[in-house]
């Protein structure tokens, strides 16, 4: 099983799969009488149907023992999906390629800076929030709607791979 690589996480680098939300080089403008720096549309939250609803949930999440065995990953096909780090702590992110599957060889790591969130565009290969600490807290920005919105794929035992962030 391949361990994977675990990557800084940068804008560049995380291209390919959405957005990170953070101020460090990001554009910013003046608002409030110039007492609030405005760091616009870091991000957009993509919904598929007109009904749809962007909405705003708290995720408190427990740590994975590590290290992990990555057996599999999910997508939402119907909406974007943002995770914004309430504590200030940095916070792992397992990704993958848009397509029907997730290509094992194509699955990548990252780790935040404590002051980064992410926005995982729609369809986007992603495993479920891996936190660093023992509990972490996250705003999560994503769609509400009709419809199945939550994929997942299971690796077949020799595509698995393995998330070590303490080695
Ligand atoms: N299922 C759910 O709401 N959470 C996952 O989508 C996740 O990415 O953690
Ligand atoms: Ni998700």
């Amino acid at each position: 099983m391949r361990t994977l690589t675990i990557e800084p996480l940068t804008k560049e680098a995380f291209a390919p799969f959405g957005d990170v939300i953070e101020t460090d080089g990001s554009d910013h403008f003046m608002i409030n009488n110039g007492s609030t720096m405005r760091f616009h549309k870091l991000a957009t939250v993509e919904t598929a149907k007109p009904e749809d609803n962007a909405i705003i949930s708290i995720f408190r999440a427990d740590a994975q023992d590590m290290p992990l065995t990555v057996c599999m990953l999910e997508r939402h096909p119907l909406g974007s999906q943002a995770f914004i780090p309430l504590l200030g702590n940095p916070f792992l992110i397992v990704v993958a390629p848009v397509g029907d599957e997730p290509v094992s060889g194509l699955v990548r790591a990252f780790v935040t800076n404590g002051r980064q969130g992410i926005n995982y565009h729609r369809g986007v290969w992603h495993h479920p929030v891996l936190t660093i600490e023992k509990r972490d807290d996250f705003l999560v920005v994503d769609r509400s709607g009709t419809g199945n919105n939550c994929d997942e794929h299971f690796f077949k035992e020799d595509e698995r791979l393995i998330l070590a962030p303490h080695q």
